[in-house]
């Protein structure tokens, strides 16, 4: 695959080093980067207006998404998955060319036949572990993954068939900060040495511990995806002048050094990190109430943070690579072949997006961001 230059152009000045985009920075901040259209490796979509309603914001800016299946009820047949995924194409935009890359939800009676089937399919493409009760619509998650489960996953192995995790024990006497280290030492780590050939991608990492981790195993048979909300926001934000609901989202945020080594992580150009939003919209009142759901609602927003991570930590010429090539060359997809440009203007993001249903509130509701994206 041949890697694209990385470009930059400012005032009408094309630059390609990052020498160049030193000099850029000091003389202006017209700038512009032009990337390869990124994918989003994890993102909800829901259903019926909803997902009319969001589908729009993923479609602008990406190429691919892999599409959870935690609807209630949940997507645990190909065939069922067949009938979201003709759902979600017909409320795209005239003349988009995203693709929905459909996942089947894992239980403790999930059949090794379906996981033929769904190979079979040729649109299913991974198969997503919720230990039960772990987070939105996780009721029928799994309970039993090294016993009722091991048929599948041994199925999943000779399928070539990646597994998506979502990594935290759901044990109440675990507190919530340490549930993913807990499920790293408890679950993921025995995992990874039962099945050594199954691709496993830990979502939406929040801690170093995850970090450490991912660095530890083999490349290209465990990596993870890293959302914009872990990479700007620590567990501050979710109290800071008051109970912040729409800061709320599992794993939930961790303190500041947590957030730093995901960040250290990213924007070290390490190949095991790649773009996941876990964009979650809920109605404005189900996060506003008093047993608020979790779940952030970044599509919206998310490309225009990613950037700005990238460009503080002076590792722009890295970004292209997390948002449109880690994810692909991991699941040995070609890469889009089409860009984006990313300009750094300031844009206001909505308070809202009103639908029929009511109101979604975006993450950075009302705030002024940098690197407004467009689809060229
Ligand atoms: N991340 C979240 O806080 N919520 C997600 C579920 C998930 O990804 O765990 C959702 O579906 O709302
Ligand atoms: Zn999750
Ligand atoms: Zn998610």
């Amino acid at each position: 695959m041949k890697s694209s230059v990385f470009s930059c152009k400012a005032s009408g000045f094309p630059f390609t080093t990052l020498r160049g985009l030193n000099k850029v920075k000091k003389y202006t901040t017209k700038m512009e980067l032009s990337i390869t259209r990124p994918d989003d490796w994890h993102l909800h979509l829901r259903d019926g207006n909803l997902l009319e309603a969001v589908v729009p914001h993923s479609a602008h800016h990406f190429g691919r998404a892999v599409v959870m299946p935690n609807l209630k009820p949940p997507i645990t047949t190909t065939a069922a998955a067949l009938a979201y995924r003709a759902s979600i194409l017909k409320a795209l935009p005239a003349n988009s060319d995203f693709t929905p890359l459909m996942t089947l939800y894992l239980t403790d009676s999930t059949s090794p036949e379906e996981i033929k089937l769904a190979r079979k399919s040729g649109v299913i493409f991974a198969v997503k572990l919720y230990p039960a009760g772990a987070t939105t619509n996780s009721q029928d998650g799994v309970t039993d993954l090294f016993g009722k489960c091991t048929p599948v996953l041994e199925e999943m192995v000779k399928q070539n068939m990646p597994l998506l995790v979502h990594g935290e024990v759901t044990n109440p006497e675990v507190d919530i900060f340490d549930r993913e280290k807990v499920f790293i030492e408890t679950v993921l780590s025995h995992l990874v040495l039962k099945f050594p050939k199954l691709k496993v991608v830990m979502e939406h990492v929040t801690t170093m511990d995850a970090v450490k981790f991912v660095e530890s195993c083999t490349e290209g048979s465990v990596a993870a995806t890293v959302t914009p909300q872990h990479l700007v926001l620590n567990r501050n934000s979710l109290f800071q002048g008051g109970l912040q609901p729409h800061n709320y989202c599992l794993p939930v945020l961790k303190r500041e050094t947590h957030r730093q080594a995901i960040v250290s992580a990213v924007t070290s150009g390490s190949k095991r990190f790649f773009l996941g939003t876990d964009s979650a919209p809920h109605e404005r009142q189900k996060k506003e109430c008093p047993c608020g759901c979790a779940g952030i609602y970044n599509a919206p927003v998310a490309l225009s943070v990613y950037a700005n991570v990238f460009e503080k930590a002076g590792a722009l010429d890295k970004l292209e690579a997390f948002t449109s090539f880690n994810g692909p060359d991991f699941y040995g997809l070609p890469r889009n072949t089409s860009k984006i440009t990313l300009r750094k203007i300031p844009w206001k993001v909505p308070e809202s997006f009103s639908y029929a249903s009511g109101y979604i509130i975006p993450m950075f509701a009302g705030q002024m961001l940098e690197w407004l994206p467009s689809y060229v």
